[in-house]
């Protein structure tokens, strides 16, 4: 090693810090059963459970006679009694948490879909596809859309917010819905669109499409249409001719193009979904959802010169909103658009009007939902990374970006990486490098064509390209359960794109990393993100193969994931946690890859 890395006391990181636990202790969002399903996919170890933490989490439907109850309740999570300690057991540190959460777990406890009330057909098709337990996000917003609340669904990315929305559609429209009462299956007498679905880009949009057509399978997957851009027009719409989908889903100036052609008739329409709603509202998409919001379910001629204005429109629809991240232009939009419409998290359910943009409403509610303040942490974005992400940073020049990847790539022995960079012209010149040195990679952005990008999109996919150089374009939505490593080769804009692009890692309790390259002058943007978003993000180095971290980061991301830790334990009104940052602390080395660490010489810590 050499002498200026030997002097530096560096910390080799592995799969598992010592404390381990720390770093999974947002897994308290999961129920005791997604719990269960999640540990089941990283099955190697033991993450924190609600069980370890003794949660309630029996389903007692008796005790719940009306789901609106618990929606009027805001705080669903509630502390009693708890107490950290910090017991060393075999040169181990790790804490120990040995009393007492409560949590109102009703709706959110569901060991099966079957408890969901999801009709037969449709559970078998689940099971059938291997969806056997749902997640926190399904097992709220599930019941909720059944009961034909609109709503706006917030939950970390990867988390399962598609099928979260997806199955009370199907429950309700399409061949596998529930029979009616005479016993027939009404499938088929309809034959206008019941549900369009609003996406902001064409791979996401044909993403869900295929979550569709899964559950459908290949006998009814007419059922669904998909009316993206950059694909043949005419040919979409012949399809809606024929086939008379009761389901539509694509990009918006596609469906507002054709819905303006008077071929897509959605006045009659039951459902209409906006996945990525923040993204949705964004400027290039205005006229286009404004198109969208005043035909969609509504029977009869808009009065656009409501007090609200046409977007107002109190439409028959049931109207839901999707991200990961909620900023309050969402919640805005949503009051607006919606008859009042519920904020649905994995652990809460609650009305949209207790939100508001002064302060919490709850533990795990919207606390970061601020309109102004610009040091506050960005609306929504603590919640929406997964908890199981790890975050680094590494310090390097321009010109050596490209080969700080291919270093962070084999550190970490990366099989499947998305490198995004902010502007597509580079992106030829990250590919023709990494490719040079005999790492195959693909560049995808929006110049390319549909075909292009499909193609490139599917050999990911499959593990011919390694390393996926991109953009914006796949920051959102794109779920490739394989990805173990996102790279900023680019720093994001903001804390929110941040969310969305490391999201892409890490998916439904996978193990993940995000490392983001950066120049010495950039390093303040990273420390703000890393306030903004809660998460520790230390810096490291890539050295003979292996990431390294210098100690004093690894001490303040220990103390990070720590603050985290006891924030969600006890109210952040109740406890004002303080960071201790050490100094003086001799080497601590984890091996890579280890499920046990070593803390080297405990002693010199101060705590
Ligand atoms: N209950 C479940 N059991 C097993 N797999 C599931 C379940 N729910 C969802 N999945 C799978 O998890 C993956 C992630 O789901 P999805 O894309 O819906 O996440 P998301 O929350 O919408 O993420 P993002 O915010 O990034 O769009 C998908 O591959 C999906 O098929």
């Amino acid at each position: 090693m050499p002498a200026s890395v030997s002097t530096r006391l560096l910390l080799l990181v592995g799969d598992s810090l010592p404390f381990y636990r720390l770093s999974h202790v947002s897994r308290m969002a999961c129920s005791r059963n997604s719990v269960r399903f999640l540990s089941r996919i990283s099955s190697d170890r033991e993450p924190l459970s609600l069980a370890s933490l003794r949660f309630k989490s029996e389903f007692e439907t008796a005790k719940k006679s009306r789901i609106d109850k618990v929606e009027k309740q805001s705080p669903t999570v509630e502390v009693t009694k708890s107490k950290v300690k910090v017991v060393r057991s075999k040169g181990i540190k790790a804490v120990e948490v040995s009393k007492s959460l409560e949590i109102d777990s009703t709706l959110f406890a569901a060991k099966s879909f079957t408890e969901l009330g999801i009709p037969p057909l449709l559970l078998e098709r689940l099971e059938r596809e291997g969806f056997m337990v749902p997640t926190d996000v399904q097992a709220a917003a599930i019941p909720t859309l059944l009961k034909n609340h609109d709503a706006v669904i917030q939950s970390y990315t990867g988390s399962g917010k598609t099928l979260a929305y997806l199955l009370p559609i199907l429950s309700k429209v399409g061949p596998l819905k529930n029979k009616s009462p005479n016993g027939e299956n009404e499938s088929g007498k309809r034959t206008e669109i019941e549900a369009v679905i609003v996406a902001p880009s064409r791979e996401l949009g044909m993403q869900i499409v295929r979550e569709f057509e899964r559950l459908l399978g290949p006998s009814d997957k007419k059922m669904v249409q998909q009316l993206v851009g950059g694909a043949n027009r005419s040919r979409q719409e012949e399809a809606l001719k024929k086939n008379k989908p009761p389901i539509v889903v694509g990009t918006p100036g596609r469906i507002a193009e054709i819905s303006a052609s008077g071929k897509l008739h959605t006045h009659g329409c039951r459902f209409l979904v906006l996945d990525e709603i923040d993204e949705l509202l964004s400027f290039n998409f205005r006229e286009s959802m404004h198109r969208i919001l005043e035909h969609v379910g509504n029977k009869s001629v808009a009065d656009s010169r409501g007090p609200k204005g046409p977007l107002a429109i109190q439409a028959d629809r049931q109207t839901i909103m999707v991200s990961a991240t909620v900023p309050f232009s969402v919640i805005r939009a949503a009051k607006s658009w919606g008859h009042d419409p519920l904020l649905v998290q994995a652990r809460s359910v609650m009305p949209l009007d207790s939100v508001t943009a002064s302060g919490p409403v709850s533990l795990s509610g919207p606390t970061s939902i601020s309109s102004s303040n610009p040091n506050m942490p960005a609306p929504g974005a603590k919640q929406s990374l997964p908890p199981a992400l790890k975050h680094y940073y590494c310090v390097t020049k321009l010109q050596h970006k490209v080969d700080t990847l291919r270093r962070c790539v084999h550190a970490l022995d990366a099989k499947s990486v998305i490198a995004f960079m902010n502007h597509s012209r580079q992106l030829k010149d990250a590919v023709f490098k990494l490719e040079a040195r005999g790492m195959k990679a693909a560049e995808l952005h929006g110049d390319l064509g549909k075909l292009g990008r499909s193609t490139t999109l599917k050999k990911f996919k499959n593990g011919e390209v390694r390393v996926l150089v991109t953009n914006e374009l796949s920051a959102r939505g794109l779920d490739v359960a394989e990805c173990d490593l996102v790279i900023n080769l680019d720093l994001p804009t903001d804390s929110i794109h941040y969310a969305h692009r490391a999201g892409r890692t890490g998916r439904l309790g996978r193990k993940g990393t995000v490392v983001t390259i950066c120049e010495e002058p950039e390093v303040f943007v990273v420390k703000k993100l890393q306030k903004q978003l809660g998460v520790p993000i230390p810096a490291c180095e890539f050295t003979e193969g292996k990431l390294l971290i210098p100690t004093s980061e690894a001490s303040e991301s220990v103390f990070v994931q720590l603050g985290t830790f006891l924030a969600m334990l006890l109210d952040d009104q109740a406890i004002l946690y303080k960071r201790r940052v050490f100094s003086g602390v001799r080497p601590i080395h984890i091996k890579h890859g280890s499920d046990t660490a070593k803390l080297e010489d405990r002693k010199s810590c101060k705590s």
